[in-house]
């Protein structure tokens, strides 16, 4: 700001009265001044004396001798040196007297060398101010009253998409779409903060109106693009989230993590470092990584082992908590490839261990389920093969032949292998329902679950469209399910059985309800009414099944049937294996005295070997009485070197033989034929080694 001391003519010297004006115009002249200060004897001021005075007195007459005081103008004005240009620079004298702070005359000055001055000064300013807008990194962009742009910067051409040459002198509207900077105009009301957007950019704009006298003139607007600030918002909103995940999975990780910074101090770590190191995971955080390990909570210092190779290292460790660890060393490096970070994970083995092999042993189960359920379905029979020439099979057959006339339930009693599931087939062949399919289902073959499933299949809500799974009742709809093993069927199963037996309804697997128009068949190795005593099976099922109850007797009772038997088993081998053999008499008599325990499967097994394994054409009774008896044989093998209680012995005996059976056929069928047992005894027995409380129910079902 330039004051009036920098524009004035500085002075040493004033006029007095003794002066003429004669000498007042030369010093006028010398000091290339217009008018001179004219003082008196106390150095007071007491006016002017100027060109234009003594022009306009000498019109009159003039004489350089007059007094210089003659031509005195007390009309004047001191101006102060400290006094701003702006202020002073139309006061309406031609020459002004300059005072200092003392009051001391220092110079004078024109109105002209103010104006100019004050002229060069606003244009000075004006240059700067317009270098300011012109270099302003916002938009800056102005309106008159009528809204017609008369200022716009470079930076505002980009949003106005004009240049300032095109831009100013047009309707504001013209140049650019927002319209605020009018309202601004019209209301008179500043706005601060608002944001618009020009194409794909952001712009956040501050309107102000410009007042001149009270009165609205026109409206400034300046804006700023925010398009690289809202992106780098919404970066930092997105790494801000990221965070949070990254916080959040680190919590929930089932695995510990500890973060260390390059100077082995804990950064963070997670509850699961407290679960498996139990130790208070909180407290971990800021102290030394070494620590850890030097209270033994870990053998070896990871951290250095990283340090050491430059790299991801892995090793096993088993902590002080006796947990067996893979922990995981990870680097990370900053931009000179120095480790700033390590990030250690701990994994716990000892619970992936248990559970790999609880899932292995689930799996196994499952598989093994799947393909007796698949084995059972394959089950659909086409005939029966009953061979018996015996009265009291005869008379069994005959009553089986009368049952299968009527429709009724029907239980078979019987020891293994005698042949119970033969006469249901019987039964089901000689029926009306002989065109309908065949099913059988052992009930003590599968878990409590699966049973039912493929019991009563899986029902899907009506009208979803999609088909559930098809139980074996539904499949066995219009033919007979032969229920294996019936003695072993859980309770909560036997009444939604009876419900079917009783109310003859069906939940189909499409959802809907059917006619239950099927025979059930029976097995049972032992006299259902027993179980009815011991609560075991509800005593209405137990009416509603064994309205014909049918006793198949064991093959030691029925002497007659071997050799009936005998041939037919002898001859199917022959045809199955294309071999030509025929039994020697001794051969005949060993299998007739031999008592059959496990009775015809037992002497189908038999035969089959015999055919296979016989050395020359006959098969002479001393092969005959080493089949029969190897089994026998190898239990003599057994040592005892010890008395136990029977009991004991037998069981281990038998857990040792099933074992072995297992290692040797590997599959509970083949393992089942060795042993020469129904395949779901193996498969008790199997589970019975495995959960020897008994918790579980014998799970597989038989394969014949
Ligand atoms: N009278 C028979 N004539 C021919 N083969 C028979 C006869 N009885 C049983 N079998 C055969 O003996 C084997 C066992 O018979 P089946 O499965 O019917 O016995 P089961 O009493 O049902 O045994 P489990 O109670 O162990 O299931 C089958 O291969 C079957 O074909």
């Amino acid at each position: 700001m330039l004051r009036v001391g920098q524009v004035m003519t500085r002075l040493s010297v004033s006029l007095y009265s003794y002066h003429t004006i004669g000498d007042a115009l030369i010093l006028m002249q010398e000091k290339q001044v217009s008018g001179l200060p004219l003082l008196n004897e106390q150095g007071h001021l007491l006016g002017m004396v100027t060109k234009e005075m003594i022009f306009e007195k000498s019109l009159a007459s003039f004489n350089p001798v007059h007094k210089a005081a003659d031509y005195l103008t007390t009309r004047f004005l001191p101006l102060k040196e400290e006094a701003l240009l702006e202020e002073v620079w139309d006061l309406p004298f031609d020459i002004y007297p300059v005072l200092n702070n003392l009051d001391e005359i220092t110079g004078v000055v024109t109105k002209y060398s103010l104006g100019r001055a004050y002229f060069q000064q606003i244009e000075l300013r004006r240059q700067e101010l317009e270098a300011v807008f012109d270099s302003a990194h916002n938009g800056i962009i102005a309106i008159n009253k009528q809204g017609i742009i008369t200022s716009l910067n470079p930076a505002a051409e980009r949003p106005a998409r004009a240049t300032k040459e095109e831009a100013v002198g047009r309707y504001l509207t013209d140049v650019i779409i927002p319209s605020g900077l009018l309202d601004v105009v019209r209301s008179g009301i500043p706005d601060f903060g608002t944001k618009f957007q020009v194409g794909r950019r952001q712009y956040i704009s501050n309107r102000t109106p410009i007042v001149r006298d009270g009165e609205v003139v026109g409206a400034v607007g300046v804006f700023q693009d925010v398009s690289e600030i809202e992106k780098v918002l919404q970066e930092l909103r997105t790494v801000k989230q990221l965070n949070e995940e990254l916080r959040t999975t680190i919590a929930s990780s089932y695995d510990g993590i500890i973060i260390c910074d390059r100077q082995s101090e804990i950064l963070r770590c997670n509850p699961a470092v407290g679960r498996i190191l139990e130790v208070s995971w909180e407290d971990l955080v800021g102290k030394a990584f070494k620590e850890l390990v030097d209270n033994g909570v870990f053998r070896k210092n990871i951290i250095h082992l990283v340090k050491k190779q430059g790299g991801l290292v892995s090793i096993l460790e088993r902590s002080a908590a006796e947990h067996s660890l893979v922990i995981t060393g990870n680097p990370v490096f900053d931009d000179e490839g120095e480790i700033v970070k390590v990030v250690i994970n701990i994994r716990d083995m000892s619970e992936l261990v248990y559970l790999r092999e609880a899932l292995e042993e689930s799996k196994q189960l499952s598989e093994k389920y799947q393909a007796e359920i698949a084995q059972m379905k394959n089950h659909e029979e086409t005939s029966s093969n009953v061979r018996a020439c015996s009265v009291i099979m005869k008379n069994v057959l005959d009553l089986a032949a009368r049952v299968s006339k009527v429709d009724t339930p029907v239980v078979l009693v019987g020891e293994p292998g005698a042949g119970k599931e033969e006469i249901a087939k019987m039964i089901h062949f000689q029926s009306k329902r002989k065109q309908g399919p065949f099913y059988k289902l052992n009930c003590g073959s599968l878990p409590y679950q699966l049973l039912e499933t493929e019991m009563f299949g899986q029902g899907i809500a009506l009208g979803s469209g999609i088909k559930g799974k098809i139980g074996l009742l539904e499949l066995a709809n219009h033919g007979s399910l032969y229920l294996e093993d019936i003695e072993k069927i859980p309770l909560n199963l036997q009444g939604r059985l009876l419900r079917v037996l009783q109310d003859k309804v069906l939940q189909t697997s499409d959802g809907n309800e059917a006619v239950a128009d099927l025979r059930i068949v029976a097995g049972t190795h032992r006299p259902l009414i027993e179980l009815v005593e011991k609560g075991l099976f509800r005593e209405d099922l137990y009416f509603s099944l064994n309205v014909v109850p049918i006793n198949v007797p064991p093959l030691r009772e029925r002497k007659e049937d071997l050799i009936p038997l005998i041939t037919y088993y002898l001859e199917r081998n022959k045809k199955r294996h294309d071999l030509e053999k025929a039994i020697a008499p001794e051969g005949i008599q060993q299998l007739l005295n031999y008592s059959w325990p496990g009775n015809v499967r037992e002497m189908a097994n038999v035969l089959e070997r015999l055919v296979v394994t016989a050395q020359g054409k006959t098969i002479s009774g001393k092969e005959v009485k080493t089949v029969l008896y190897e089994k026998e044989k190898n239990l003599r093998a057994v040592t005892v070197s010890d008395v136990v209680p029977l009991k004991e012995a037998i069981d281990d005996l038998e857990q040792q033989l099933v074992t072995l059976a297992m290692e040797l056929h590997g599959t509970t069928v083949k393992a089942a034929e060795a042993l020469g047992v129904n395949q779901s005894t193996v498969v008790r027995k199997l589970q019975k080694i495995k959960d020897p409380k008994g918790s579980h129910d014998a799970k597989i079902v038989q394969k014949k």
